[in-house]
């Protein structure tokens, strides 16, 4: 029997790891042993650390680049580990500037092929934000193509964070992905919140898998969800992409992490790391991490994500650290200035 994989695919902070979370909590709830795989652009395990203090599950990890181009030959090492745990479900959480249909092909590939089939791929998309993404990353002709294709192959279509625009914004988006993608179903969210059963429906722990018929019926929204289609192109009106794609799914966007400097007082203020998120504009696409700030005795998750900064407490007990990604970000410049914060 093969394993369904579920692939969660959408821009920079839209809310995957949110939604990957509701999925994992869902699955166990339904005795299922879900497996993760989780890539990230930076060298930390941010997102990975955060399912193992709210979920308790361990997680295969593939940092510092990105699986459906420069790390592509690590998925395949990733996957056969995860199945010798034996999971139910698959979930596969891309970069934000992956290309879903990479590794909706890769799975087609022996040996995965025999032992795993793709279920859904998911797109989410920050509502505050995905009217703007063309014009913001226009220099980076590779990004914009790729996040057209994360919008062109999935078969459900997320609008999360819609609790930050008007109704008018929510319209706009919806016309902008059905010119790219007109099959797919499309919700409209807050904090990824979906009805999950549909795109668990028909799938059973190992040892019922004999009493339930896979892949029952179900929607989200009223229509039928339809089965992911690898290299499935979207609709008549969206771009079709050159046979000879791009080596890399995108060519600006990198990544700094940045620790503590040794000798510093180690503290920093919570407003002084806002602002120092806010000095790099729209430079600066998301940033990550665990800090000790001067206000809190514990540690805090900070995030930045669509211009906005949100914070939670941590048990993260390591070093504490921030991970920025940026288009064009001056490595340098962003480590001194971080550097100048602790002097
Ligand atoms: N206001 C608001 N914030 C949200 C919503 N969904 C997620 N967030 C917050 O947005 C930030 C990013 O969410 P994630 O789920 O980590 O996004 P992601 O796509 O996994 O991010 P990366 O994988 O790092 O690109 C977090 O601080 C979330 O708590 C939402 O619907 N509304």
């Amino acid at each position: 029997m093969k394993i369904p994989v579920i692939i969660l695919s959408g821009f920079l902070g839209s809310g995957k790891t949110t939604l990957l979370l509701s999925l994992l909590k869902e699955s166990k709830l339904r005795g299922l042993n879900p497996g993760v795989v989780m890539n990230e652009l930076g060298k930390k395990d941010v997102d990975g650390y955060i399912l193992q203090e709210n979920t308790g599950m361990s997680v295969e990890k593939l940092l510092d680049g990105c699986v459906c181009c420069s790390r592509k030959e690590e998925l395949p090492r990733s996957l056969a580990a995860l199945l010798a745990r034996r999971p139910d479900i698959i979930y596969i959480e891309l970069t934000g500037v992956a290309d879903p249909d990479e590794i909706a092909k890769s799975l087609l590939e022996a040996p995965l092929a025999d032992r795993l089939k793709l279920h859904f791929t998911i797109t989410l998309l920050d509502a505050e934000n995905a009217l703007d993404y063309n014009s913001r990353f226009s220099s980076d002709k590779q990004l914009v193509r790729t996040l057209r294709k994360q919008l062109t192959v999935a078969d459900l279509i997320i609008v999360n964070k819609s609790d930050l625009v008007e109704p008018e914004t929510l319209w706009k988006i919806e016309k902008m992905v059905y010119k790219q993608n007109s099959e797919s179903e499309i919700v409209f969210t807050h904090y990824s919140q979906i009805n999950l059963a549909p795109l668990l429906a028909g799938i059973a722990a190992r040892e019922l898998r004999s009493h339930v018929p896979q892949r029952g019926p179900g929607t989200i929204n009223g229509t039928t969800l339809k089965r992911a289609v690898p290299g499935r192109g979207g609709s008549a009106t969206a771009v079709q992409e050159p046979e000879s794609g791009p080596s890399t799914s995108y060519s600006q966007v990198a990544a700094v992490t940045l620790t503590v400097p040794q000798g510093g007082n180690g503290r920093i203020r919570r407003e002084q790391l806002e602002l120092f998120f806010r000095e790099w504009g729209d430079s600066l696409l998301r940033a990550k991490g665990h800090v000790q700030i001067a206000e809190h005795d514990s540690v805090q998750l900070v995030q930045y994500a669509g211009h906005r900064t949100t914070w939670e407490a941590s048990r993260y007990p390591g070093q504490p650290y921030i991970v920025c990604i940026g288009l064009n970000l001056d490595e340098r410049a962003v480590s001194r200035r971080w550097a100048a914060l602790f002097s």
